[in-house]
């Protein structure tokens, strides 16, 4: 079990974004290490979020550690932007790819951390090749698309199997937990040897933040 408290990220796609600005400011304030943007193409899921301008406008506003977090189709096609933009990790889904390993390495060479995502039903035998040259494992606890939802509890079986390899092996991934993490569900994802826990709901829309908080960081 991974006994360390967890990284918080909140995720800016709950955010109010006509204020995006005073999101930040509420990441600062609650002292959270990274902030998660969800970057939607309309195609790899129906929404359309924001791109690589917006995390460019937060940048010289922010020390933070900037996650972007990409559902989109040939995700290659916007490494270089979010990389200049200042993007300090860029994940994107090994179903938006046949060539995951030349995408990792590619982001590598901009100088940026890589993360690769599975869906809740892509099982972990698809990354498995590739857990030695990542530096994040996103497990999706909810379809991609949308915030607000309910975590899929099996998903932390994953978390516990990325865990014992990390450990069994030496690898130096960080392991995200991304969907549906709230003031209920967070003993159980502690439990399971979390690194990263996204939180969007949970942190800019929940009047029990402070409970949230603290079992977080308990
Ligand atoms: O990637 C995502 C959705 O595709 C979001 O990061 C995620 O859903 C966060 O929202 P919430 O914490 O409200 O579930
Ligand atoms: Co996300």
């Amino acid at each position: 079990m991974n006994t360390n408290m967890p990284i918080l990220a909140p995720s800016l796609l709950s955010a109010n974004f006509a204020h995006f600005q005073e999101a930040l400011t509420l990441v600062h304030q609650h002292q959270a290490p990274w902030l998660h943007f969800d970057v939607m193409d309309g195609q790899f899921v129906p929404a359309i979020t924001f791109g690589s301008q917006v995390v460019a406008s937060l940048r010289d506003k922010s020390e933070t550690f900037f996650d972007v977090h990409l559902m989109t189709n040939t995700p290659e096609r916007h490494f270089a932007a979010f990389a200049q933009a200042g993007a300090n990790n860029i994940t994107f889904h090994i179903e938006a790819t046949h060539h995951a390993h030349a995408l990792v390495q590619q982001i590598h060479t901009l100088g940026v951390k890589a993360g690769i995502a599975l869906n809740p039903a892509t099982p972990l035998s698809a990354i498995v090749e590739l857990l030695p040259f990542v530096d994040l494992v996103l497990v999706m606890s909810v379809n991609p698309g949308a915030g607000g939802q309910s975590m899929i509890p099996s998903m932390l079986q994953k978390v516990k199997r990325l865990q014992q390899m990390k450990s069994h092996y030496n690898y130096p991934y960080h392991i995200q937990i991304d969907g549906g993490i709230n003031e209920s569900t967070i003993f159980a994802v502690k439990n399971a040897g979390i690194d990263v826990v996204v939180a969007g709901s949970a942190f800019f829309a929940n009047p029990k933040l402070d409970l949230f908080l603290q079992r977080l960081r308990s």
